[in-house]
């Protein structure tokens, strides 16, 4: 773990450190230089060197201290006390880094699995993707909370994240549909966000040596070893995160896209009306409006239904639904799927295609930092056309380990990674990805409408 010492330097001159991360360096009792981002590691400098920085590759700027240099205030409870506090709230991450900043919404201590999204806009409903259970969203968009809060873009009723990271939280609100603040409503919904963190070198970080378990604490009295063991002691891994945010009972839903937002020409042209049973992983609220746009009449089961049950409604196609955390911690739930499989058209939707690759004998696994946010292309491999497309996944399904027969369709063209699949024989078809998100295109929206053309054809050959 990098220590942050005090350095007393009584010889001439001055002392060249390079810049890591962030912080604000206090030298003496005089504040010499602020950086937005500054933290220093001196444990192995000695004088005259150039001092050495935790750095995780962001090392290229450098600057020169004098040498008097006592101490950097980044970590270090000894060095020079300010009358008044900058920061308030601390996040403190697994490999030992300790990013300050200020805390808005609620306060108090939480853990999770910090992923970082690279979404332009949509925060509201990011931060209603029941996806993020056991996460820590952090924007890189450095701008945040500027729209607002809208009636209209929840995704589900509760935020389920674990918190929210950003660089700059927006002291105005301007949109003609806002009707609340983000601080508020994360206050009044017990989420905790935390500011003026330097969200580019925590990505940085996650890029190079993956995703990392976090606390964030607006608990002064918690030590930042004990924070730090807190997060040490916590994983994503092997935790079943949708029985937290599934519905307790079934229910119905009618509500379509409608008025101004609908934007595919084929919604509303479907004649026939197609009965959906749709499990309820951590279903979002659009995947169930695009299908009632789409003349879907819809039944929404708990994850936990048992499959005989939705079996026995005869519908006429059934909806896995995207949801938090690891597949391979909800075998109850592969097990659901298998026994569907086969006899009724299918269509999963992000862990709902997790779920359909190990229902089939595939395997899944845990990528260095998943893929989140509104610009990921992703090519449909039968035709060649490329999506941009919005995504939300830490685990991907391993194609070398599905049986044959199914078939990989559509691949992330970032990574090559499988993001979709299809196996016609089963009436299987799934992707990878959010096609009922509409981060700026819509070119996802067509999957709805194979679906409907899948449970058409499927009732026509039964006929
Ligand atoms: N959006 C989702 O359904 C996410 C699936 C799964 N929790 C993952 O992280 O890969």
């Amino acid at each position: 773990m990098t220590r942050f010492l005090n350095v007393k330097d009584e010889g001439p001159g001055y002392r060249e450190v390079s810049v890591a991360e962030a912080g604000v360096a206090e030298f003496g009792a005089v504040r010499t230089c602020i950086f937005t981002a500054l933290r220093l590691d001196f444990s192995t400098a000695e004088d005259g060197d150039a001092a050495r920085t935790s750095s995780d590759g962001f090392t290229q700027q450098s600057c020169r201290f004098p040498a008097n240099l006592v101490g950097v205030a980044e970590g270090n409870t000894t060095s020079v006390k300010r009358p008044y506090t900058t920061t308030d709230s601390r996040l403190v991450l697994e490999d030992g880094s300790i990013w300050r900043g200020k805390s808005f919404g609620a306060t108090g201590t939480q853990v999770a699995e910090v992923v970082f999204n690279t979404s332009m806009t949509g925060y509201q409903e990011i931060l209603t993707d029941p996806s993020y259970a056991g996460q820590f969203v952090l924007m890189t968009q450095p701008h945040i909370g500027n729209t607002g809060i809208n009636t209209d873009d929840e995704e589900s009723q509760k935020c389920f994240l674990g918190g929210l990271i950003i660089r700059n939280l927006s002291p105005t609100t301007s949109n003609w549909r806002s009707t609340e603040i983000l601080s508020d409503y994360l206050k009044k919904r017990n989420v905790m966000g935390i500011s003026d963190i330097d969200t580019r070198a925590i990505t940085r970080r996650l890029r190079q040596d993956g995703s990392l378990v976090g606390v964030l604490t607006t608990d002064s009295s918690l030590t930042d070893e004990q924070v730090l063991q807190m997060a040490r002691n916590w994983s994503i891994v092997g935790k079943d995160l949708i029985s937290g945010v599934s519905c307790k009972a079934p229910y119905e839903w009618k509500d379509p896209t409608g008025g101004d937002w609908e934007f595919s020409k084929e919604a509303g042209t479907v004649s026939d009306t197609f009965n959906v049973v749709a499990f309820d992983f951590g279903i979002k609220h659009n995947i169930l409006r695009r299908l009632a746009s789409y003349g879907c009449k819809i039944k929404v089961v708990p994850s936990t239904w048992p499959a005989a049950e939705v079996l026995k409604l005869k519908p006429d196609g059934i909806l896995f639904s995207n949801g938090p955390g690891d597949p391979s911690a909800v075998p109850y739930a592969v097990e659901t799927v298998r026994e569907i499989l086969g006899q009724v058209p299918v269509f999963g939707i992000c862990m709902g295609h997790q779920l359909l690759g190990q229902a089939l004998g595939g395997k899944t696994f845990k990528m260095k930092f998943g893929h989140h946010g509104g610009n990921h292309p992703v090519r449909h491999l039968p035709t060649g056309r490329v999506e941009i497309s919005s995504q939300n996944h830490n685990y991907a399904v391993d194609p070398a380990t599905l049986p044959e027969g199914a078939e990989v369709t559509h691949i992330n063209l970032n990574d090559g990674t499988c993001a979709g699949l299809s196996f016609p024989a089963m009436k299987v078809m799934s992707i990878q990805y959010h096609p009922e998100s509409s981060p700026g295109p819509h070119d996802a929206d067509p999957a709805f409408y194979d679906f409907i053309q899948m449970m058409k054809n499927n009732k026509q050959s039964q006929s």
